[in-house]
């Protein structure tokens, strides 16, 4: 296909390696992923859906074509679920060390991560999950990624997602499945 018959999808973050992980998939599908660095409004809510969803409608708002927004979190087993909506404010509070601390002495470090993204255009608000099951580490592992990838090993591997590439992390992540899912959605209609 020519470039100029790719669709622009805009993705409002304002993280930047969540851009790289998607763009590197986009790449692979029609679409050309436009990064608007901008901070998305997030209530605080207790589920991702909510939480994502009022995300789109304010970003649509402002910014009027179609949009891609997510919200992602980290759920721990032997935690009931926490700290999953309020991931990102948990790590800024404790950090990878606060959580294994957490789970010291805890046998069962069964953990998923869970991404709910966001597409809305002018017709339509529709919704996405994708999640990996996996445990996290006792010991913080890897460079790469960004928030919890240091301390999160996917079922199937013995490496954290810390140790992997961008392109090993899509193989794998919650973000890539959901985000294949929106894509795969993305090219049964046409605008
Ligand atoms: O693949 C991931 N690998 C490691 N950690 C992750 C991942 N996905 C989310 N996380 C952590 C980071 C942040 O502490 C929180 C999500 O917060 P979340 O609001 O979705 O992301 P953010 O504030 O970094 O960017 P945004 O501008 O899109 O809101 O969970
Ligand atoms: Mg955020």
């Amino acid at each position: 296909m020519k470039k100029e018959e790719k669709r622009e999808i805009i993705l409002v973050t304002s993280n930047e390696n969540k851009f790289k992980e998607m763009n590197s998939i986009a790449q692979n599908f029609n679409v050309s992923l436009i990064w608007f660095n901008i901070p998305k409004v997030e209530i605080q809510a207790d589920s991702l859906e909510e939480i994502v969803k009022f995300s789109a409608i304010i970003a649509y708002n402002q910014i009027n074509r179609p949009l891609i927004v997510e919200d992602s979190g980290l759920f721990i087993e032997a935690l009931n679920g926490f700290p999953g909506p309020y991931s990102n404010y948990v790590r800024r509070k404790i950090g990878m060390e606060g959580i294994i601390r957490l789970l010291e002495g805890e046998k069962n470090r069964k953990a998923y991560f869970s991404t709910v993204l966001a597409y809305v255009d002018s017709t339509q608000l529709k919704l996405f999950e994708g999640r990996v099951y996996g445990s996290i580490s006792t010991e913080i592992r890897g460079t790469k990624g960004f928030g919890y990838d240091p301390i999160f090993i996917p079922d199937g591997v013995n490496l954290t997602f810390g140790e992997m590439s961008t392109e090993e992390k899509n193989k794998y992540s919650h973000r890539a499945i959901a985000f294949r899912k929106f894509l795969e959605y993305l090219a049964t209609y046409t605008v």
